[in-house]
């Protein structure tokens, strides 16, 4: 359970009034380590039943989540499954709670499902090529992956000698080439998919989102639903979710796409090194660093050759 910001029936009940919703009833999300999320069940206007999600968001602020909420909303349009903000009485689709930015959004129908098989990596794989080739002439702008590695490379002396300086002259290389132009998730592990009757229902948590390489994002889920518990890639996983991309209109460039492995593999394994959220968090905190170290060096030793 992550919840950094608690709330009572009657803070909750006060924030569901000012969009037209009864609240009856709700718990904390028991997935997700970055915000406080609220699952919540509720009235409409005409008594029916509202499923909803309250996010309250512990890092970013108002200005930083805007372009990610129009990102939201504009995905949603384009009939990907995702949650489009809601709007309260005054239009806003974000409002302040116990002082930190909060959106409320619809509560996407599934469960979490860690299982992974052939076909839902083919099904995984589909997806990514279809929000790849989602137009971003209307997004606001997002900010960039490499400075959010530039401020990770910090954590670089908290590796192991034997893979400092390899992780380093990797990071560096990676980031002396032009950003790509893609939109990508930047997040897609297992836990920000929703599955119903074996399908994909919803797609979450975008705050990672901005424009690279579609190979990078490929990498990210690649490096998430296709490895061993020893972080070792399992081949048949690769090529059905590889699979699916390419069917889906997906194209990608191989040698990029092992390169983008690695860093995505040492971005994760940095992140979690940089430890959890807040030290006041009631919630499951940060993840294993050791997992992206095992992936890491499956990863650095595939690109050696
Ligand atoms: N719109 C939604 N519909 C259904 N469930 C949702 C929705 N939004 C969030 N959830 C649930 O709440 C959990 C946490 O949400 P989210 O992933 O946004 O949180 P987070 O703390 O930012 O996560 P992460 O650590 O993955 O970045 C999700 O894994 C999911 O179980
Ligand atoms: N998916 C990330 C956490 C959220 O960015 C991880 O597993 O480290």
């Amino acid at each position: 359970m992550s919840v950094y910001t608690p709330l009572s029936h009657s803070q909750l009940a006060l924030v569901l009034d000012s969009y037209g919703y009864r609240l009856l009833d709700f718990r904390a999300a028991s997935h997700g380590i970055e915000n406080s999320t609220f699952l919540i069940e509720a009235q409409d206007r005409h008594q029916q039943p509202a499923p909803l999600v309250l996010t309250i968001f512990e890092t970013l602020d108002h200005d930083a989540l805007a372009p990610y909420l129009v990102l939201l909303g504009h995905l949603a349009e384009q009939g990907l499954p995702v949650p489009a903000p809601l709007t309260d009485h005054h239009g806003q689709d974000q409002i302040t709670v116990a002082g930190k930015p909060a959106v409320l959004m619809p509560r996407l129908p599934g469960e979490h499902d860690f299982a992974v098989d052939l076909d839902r990596c083919r099904q995984v794989g589909a997806l990514l090529a279809r929000l790849h080739r989602c137009d971003t002439g209307a997004l606001l702008a997002l900010p960039d992956e490499r400075r959010r590695l530039e401020t990770l490379a910090t954590q670089l002396n908290q590796l192991p000698d034997d893979h400092r300086e390899g992780a380093r002259a990797l990071l560096s290389d990676w980031q002396a080439r032009p950003a790509g132009t893609t939109l990508i998730h930047g997040d897609l592990f297992r836990d920000n998919l929703l599955w119903q009757q074996g399908r994909i229902s919803a797609l979450l948590d975008f705050y990672n989102a901005c424009l690279d390489y579609p190979e990078y994002d490929l990498a990210v889920t690649l490096n998430d639903w296709c490895v061993d518990s020893n972080g070792k890639p399992v081949a048949a996983r690769e090529q059905a979710l590889l699979e699916g991309y390419r069917e889906h209109g997906g194209q990608l460039d191989d040698s990029l796409l092992l390169e983008a492995l690695a860093v995505a593999a040492l971005r994760f394994w940095l992140s979690r090194l940089a430890g959890p959220v807040s030290e006041y968090s009631e919630g499951q905190g940060s993840k294993d660093p050791e997992e992206f170290a095992r992936i890491f060096q499956w990863r650095i030793g595939a690109l050696a050759g």
